[in-house]
């Protein structure tokens, strides 16, 4: 199901991002840069308006520059240039930017002391580091991991639909999304595992 809106939103991306894609190369702007760019983006939607509770601004920002993730991978496409160096940045620049929208929606919770809202944040921020963690480890031991209900986009999503409702008003928005975020990240990391389980059963001994 995930797989499913994943693929088909991507789809419907591609019409915007591979024209946009074109320009960038043209301009001379190399796919690692926009990868950084991106980064740096989310930060400072992140650190510098949702932890200090301007949450539609932050909500927004941050998803402006997460879209971005699309367009570094397309532009290497393009240019024939995927590279091992890109994808291991790619990939740790996610990491990077994950922490600071967890981070930030923590600090602010914390200043609104709201005990549980902070425990569903750091939930989410250890078990979605641990869904991407078991994935990269498994791809390190040359298994696959494409899988799981709460991968990148979803977990970006739920915080963000919560983030945004609780910026406009609706007050317990954010924190009912971050239990279910948690509840999902987890079993995203059970799925994960039973799924690297199986394959390491066929494959047997390293
Ligand atoms: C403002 C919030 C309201 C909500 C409005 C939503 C508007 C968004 C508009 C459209 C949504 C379009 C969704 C696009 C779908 C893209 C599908 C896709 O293919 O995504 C994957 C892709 C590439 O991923 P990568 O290959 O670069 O990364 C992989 C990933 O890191 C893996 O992680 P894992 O899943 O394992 O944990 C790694 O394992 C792997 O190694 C790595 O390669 O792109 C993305 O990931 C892009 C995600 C963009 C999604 C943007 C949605 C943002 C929505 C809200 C964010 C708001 C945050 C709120 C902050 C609140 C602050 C107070
Ligand atoms: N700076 C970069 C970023 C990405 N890549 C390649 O694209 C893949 C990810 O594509 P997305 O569209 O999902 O971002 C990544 O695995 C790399 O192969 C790159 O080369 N340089
Ligand atoms: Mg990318
Ligand atoms: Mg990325």
């Amino acid at each position: 199901m995930a797989k499913i809106f994943q693929v088909t939103a991507r789809a419907g991306m591609t019409r915007i991002v591979e024209p946009v894609a074109r320009g960038l190369l043209r301009a001379g702007v190399s796919p690692n840069a926009v990868t950084v760019t991106g980064t740096l983006g989310v930060l400072v939607g992140a650190l510098g308006f949702g932890a200090r509770g301007q949450l539609v601004a932050g909500a927004l920002i941050v998803t402006v520059f997460a879209l971005t993730d699309l367009l570094d991978g397309t532009m290497a496409r393009m240019s024939g240039g995927s590279t091992r160096f890109g994808a291991f940045l790619d990939s740790s620049m996610d990491r990077i930017a994950d922490s600071a929208v967890f981070g930030a929606v923590a600090f602010w919770l914390a200043g609104q002391h709201n005990q549980s809202g902070v425990a569903a944040a750091l939930l989410c921020l250890a078990a979605g580091g641990l869904v991407s963690y078991v994935k990269a480890r498994a791809e390190g031991l040359g298994m696959t991991c494409n899988v799981g209900i709460a991968e990148r986009t979803e977990r970006l999503l739920i915080v963000g639909v919560g983030g945004l409702l609780t910026g406009l008003g609706v007050d317990p928005a954010l924190e009912i999304a971050l239990w279910l975020l948690a509840a999902v990240s987890i079993f995203t990391v059970g799925q994960r595992m039973a799924h690297v389980y199986r394959q390491a059963q066929l494959v047997g001994s390293e």
